[in-house]
């Protein structure tokens, strides 16, 4: 199953890596259709104005709604009926946290629509009218304030792409992954390759021993130590999907 995914902004160029390496090749194989609009395709003064001063004053400009209302109907329009209702994701510093487990939900969608906002963010009335018309999600990256929501639209992409079915070339690679801290698991062991010595520096002996029992306990005894250490809020959490 194709997965759709419209990208709205007024920096569309923001989006042009998703059509390079693995998204791209999703793209060539058919399993991905990206869109990325402009938002100024959908106003129609001199100045293709996007933004005004905020209502209840304050520093700072707000976008106005009239171009999110056009470009939103724009891709309904666009949709085969009958529908299911997209997706819309708004990339917000208020939204619900973004996790590997809202990533893997969102990998289940046939279509998402991404909106992306910049200066103070989008006039409310076009979330609240959004609501009614999609499925909406308002979600944050984390705990700081970027210059525009497209920078966090394209790191959400990628952890969502990366689990539609076909676009990363081992799947296998996702199961040893599924209980980092992604997942609200544990944070992931080091890792090691060839050459077994570098500047000096050894691979810890268990690697190198065969000793397959052995390298697991050590890899789960490195987790925990390094959760311990960095993310002690994951600890309680042990197994992957604990609501
Ligand atoms: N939590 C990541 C994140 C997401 C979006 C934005 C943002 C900033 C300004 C305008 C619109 C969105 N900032 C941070």
């Amino acid at each position: 199953s194709v997965m759709r995914i419209d990208t709205i902004s007024i920096f569309p160029e923001y989006f042009a890596p998703l059509h390079l390496s693995l998204i791209g090749k999703a793209i060539d194989h058919g399993l991905l259709e990206v869109s990325s609009h402009d938002l100024r395709e959908f106003t129609h003064d001199r100045h293709r104005s996007v933004d005004d001063t905020p209502y209840g004053g304050g520093a700072g400009m707000v976008m106005k709604p009239e171009p999110w209302g056009e470009a939103l109907d724009s891709i309904l329009e666009q949709l085969p009926s009958p529908r299911r209702r997209p997706v819309l994701v708004v990339p917000t510093p208020s939204g619900r946290p973004f996790t590997q487990h809202a990533a893997a939900e969102l990998a289940g969608a046939e279509h998402l629509v991404f909106a992306c906002g910049r200066y103070e963010g989008i006039d409310h009335r076009v979330l609240d009218w959004a609501d009614e018309h999609f499925e909406l999600h308002e979600l944050s990256l984390g705990d700081y304030v970027l210059n525009g929501g497209e920078v966090a639209a394209l790191a959400m992409i990628e952890a969502i792409v990366r689990l539609v079915p076909g676009v990363i070339g081992n799947p296998d690679s996702l199961v040893e992954e599924s209980y980092s801290a992604s997942t609200r698991g544990m944070l992931e062991y080091p890792v090691y390759t060839k050459p077994s010595q570098w500047r000096g520096l050894e691979v810890p002996g268990v690697l190198l021993s065969g000793d397959h029992g052995a390298v697991d306990a050590w890899r789960a005894l490195r987790s925990r130590e390094i959760t311990a250490a960095r993310r002690p809020d994951l600890l309680d959490q042990e197994s992957p999907d604990r609501p």
